[in-house]
Parts: structure tokens; sequence; C-alpha cells
């Protein structure tokens, strides 16, 4: 005889032994025979919650599958529609060896420009040069190293490129580290600060004569929809107080808003224009120190955008013809966006400003 478990024919009111007495008290029927429907009750609705769960899951995963290509859609938010070409132009892009770089990389040559691409790593570069040469054969791509965790391979790399490159059309502020253990750059700056926001300083100021020599140009500073939930703590720069990884993610991405407003300020009238970008959240490599974060992102790939999709608010900033004398502002999926009122403050631009310049001993003026 199949066994109801007790409270599941409570609730459907369901009697269980219909010809015997009211057996719902919990007396054991017997004193001699273990009472065992306590535990076969348990077993019963750990079998229906299995049930549940299994169905659950089934109905997700179909609903999923379903709507797959409109979720797609969605999540691959706006690509850059310009079909403005860039023969003869020079771009040089950070970080370009994986994740939105290279695929800004890719786009950028495939339009005709000559891209170099600056990585710490130069055997990633070379590989990720080759298989842009592989989707495009013409492709105009070079592979230099820099890396922003150490101001003399950010002078080193600049003194060279000013040597053998003789115009900049569009530089393309995209490397970045998130979520790092505590680590110091060469220079002993906390990682996140140290090369998202310090390295492309110092890189940027390295490089403005030339870019203002060919303008019209223009410089795209990757950042985040986390500098929402950031702020410069001025008084512990480098999280040497306290240390909180995703904080200083957020507050370096911050910084990179505030130094694209306060760069445009100070480029006014040079023709070279300064735009900050969100690039949407990717499935990238940038999760790569969290084991949660890596996870999630796979897990729930679908709802992300590929790096290629990432890549489509920088390529518009480089390159979109109504755009030639927009600066100093956000975008996010090719349109403008909002920015947080701490990215808006003129006063902490300045006072980060002064304080970069202070870090990195120059004068920016
Ligand atoms: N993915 C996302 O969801 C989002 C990304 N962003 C921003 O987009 C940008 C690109 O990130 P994404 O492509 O996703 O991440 P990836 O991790 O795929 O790429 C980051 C790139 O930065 C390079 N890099 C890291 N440290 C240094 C360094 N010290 N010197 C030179 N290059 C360095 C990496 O080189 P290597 O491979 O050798 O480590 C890599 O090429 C970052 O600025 C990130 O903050 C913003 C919002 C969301
Ligand atoms: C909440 C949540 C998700 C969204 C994460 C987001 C939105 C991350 C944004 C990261 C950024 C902006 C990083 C770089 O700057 C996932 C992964 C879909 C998994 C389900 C839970």
């Amino acid at each position: 005889m199949t066994t109801i478990p007790q409270s599941f024919a409570r609730a459907l009111s369901v009697p269980l032994r219909p010809s015997s007495p009211d057996i719902s008290c919990s007396a054991p029927l017997c004193p001699h025979i273990p009472d065992v429907r306590p535990e076969a009750e348990a077993r019963g609705s750990a079998q229906m919650w299995v049930l549940v769960i299994i169905a659950g899951i089934g109905v997700v995963t179909l609903l999923l599958l379903l709507f797959a290509p409109h979720i797609r859609r969605y999540a691959a938010g706006a690509a850059c529609r310009t079909a403005s070409r860039l023969d003869g132009k020079t771009v040089l892009i950070t970080g370009a060896n994986t994740g939105i770089g290279k695929e800004t990389a890719l786009d950028l040559a495939l339009r005709g420009a000559r891209v170099i691409m600056a990585c710490r790593d130069t055997e990633k570069g070379e590989e990720a040069a080759a298989s842009i040469r592989a989707e495009c054969p013409k492709a105009q791509v070079e592979v230099r190293e820099l890396d922003l965790a150490d101001t003399c391979s950010i002078r080193a790399f600049a003194q060279k490129f000013l040597r053998e490159v003789h115009q900049l059309h569009i530089l393309i502020n995209n490397a970045g580290v998130m979520m790092c253990p505590y680590t110091k750059t060469v220079d002993g700056f906390e990682m996140h600060i140290g090369v998202n926001h310090l390295g492309h300083f110092l890189l940027t100021y390295l490089l403005v004569g030339l870019l203002k020599r060919s303008a019209p140009a223009r410089i795209v500073v990757v950042s985040s929809l986390a500098h929402n939930f950031g702020w410069i703590r001025f008084h512990d720069l480098h999280s040497q107080g306290s240390y909180n990884s995703g904080l200083a993610y957020c507050q370096s991405k911050l910084a990179n808003v505030l130094f694209a407003r306060e760069l445009a300020r100070r480029l006014n009238g040079t023709d070279v224009t300064v735009n900050s970008v969100h690039p949407g959240t990717v499935n990238s490599d940038l999760t790569r120190h969290s084991t949660i974060m890596t996870i999630l992102f796979s897990v729930f790939s679908v709802f992300l955008k590929t790096p290629r999709e990432g890549a489509q608010t920088s390529i518009y900033c480089a390159t979109a013809e109504e755009l030639h004398s927009i600066s100093g502002k956000h975008f996010s999926d090719c349109s403008p966006a909002f920015v947080a009122p701490q990215g808006r403050s003129s006063e902490t631009a300045r006072k980060l400003w002064d304080v970069s310049c202070e870090q990195l001993g120059i004068e920016w003026d």
C-alpha cells in the first residue's frame, strides 16, 4: 500500500486509513513496535522537496532556453553603428592582449588604423596580435611592452614610443585590474589605484604633447559603473589603514571618471577630447582574482556581454563622428550615461589631479 506522509495527508484532508480509528495522534499504536512514522514522514517530505527543486530547475532551464535569443539580445547592449574609417590614424590601446582591449584593437584595425597594443606580457600580446591578423590579414597591429604597475616601464615605453611613432590620434586607457589581494606596484602604490589610475595618468601625461600635435585626437578612459560605489580616500589613497579589494576597485574607477573630466577641462580648445566609458558587465578575465565572481560570471554568462559586445562603447567614443567635439562626458551602451555625484565634483577632480601629480613626482598644469 502507498503511504502518504501525515502532514501531507492532513493538508489534503485525506484520511490515512479510512476504515480504522483516527491515528493522527503522536502516540505509538503498539508500545512494542518502534514508531517509524516520523522518519517516513521526513523522508517523504524531503523527497517532495527534491522533486519541487528539480521541477523548478527544469522550468527555469526551459524558460532560459526558450528566451535565450531575447536574453542575449538584451544583454548584448548597444552596438556601435558608426562606419568611420581610420586609415592613416594611429591608435594606442593598453591591456590589449585580452578581453575588451583585444576586441577594441581588432575593430579599430579592421577600420584601417595602425593599432599599437601595449601589453605587460608581450608573449600574450603577440598571441593576441596573431589572432587579430588571422581575422584580418591586412591588420596593422604591433605589440609593445608596458607594465602600468611600474613607472619606469611606463617612462621607457613612452620614450621609445615618442622616438618611433610620430602621430597618435586615439589613446584608449583600457587596462585594468579588479579585486586583487592587497599588492603594491613597483613604486609602492596600492595595485588598483596604481594601475587603473596612476599608471594611466602618467602615460597620458607623457603622451599628451603628441596627441595635441596629432589633433584632432581622442582619449577614451575605460571606467565602470563601479565608480558609483567608490569615493576617493584622500587620507588613505593606498589603503594602508584598511583594505577592501572591492572598494579599492571602485575608488580607482571613480578616479578614472574624475581624471577624464578634469583632463577634458584642461584640454579645452586643443581639439583633443577625453571621455570615460562603462563597457557593461562583460564576461572577461577581469574576475580572475575572485573565485566567486568567476563562477557567477560563467554560470550567468548568458546575461553578460561578450568582450566584443563590451568593446562597443570604447569603439563608439573613439570613432563616432558626432562626438568630434564632445569631451568630459561618460558613456555606456554608446549613449551618454549617468555619473554619480562624487564623479561630478570639480573640487574632488582638482584635488585628485594635484595628489596624482604629487605621487608621481610630475608637474602637469
Ligand atoms: N569586465 C567587466 O565587466 C568590466 C570591465 N571594466 C573595465 O574594462 C577594462 C578592461 O577589462 P576587461 O577586458 O574586462 O578585463 P581583462 O582582465 O580581460 O583585461 C584587462 C587587461 O589589462 C591588462 N593589465 C592588467 N594589469 C596591467 C598592468 N599592470 N600593466 C599593463 N596591463 C595590465 C591585462 O593584462 P594581462 O592579461 O597580462 O593581465 C589585460 O590585458 C578594465 O579597465 C576594467 O576595469 C569596467 C566595467 C566592467
Ligand atoms: C548580481 C549578480 C550578477 C551581476 C553582477 C554584476 C552586475 C557585476 C558588475 C560588475 C562590474 C561592473 C565590474 C567591473 O567594473 C551576476 C554575475 C549576473 C550573477 C548573479 C548575481
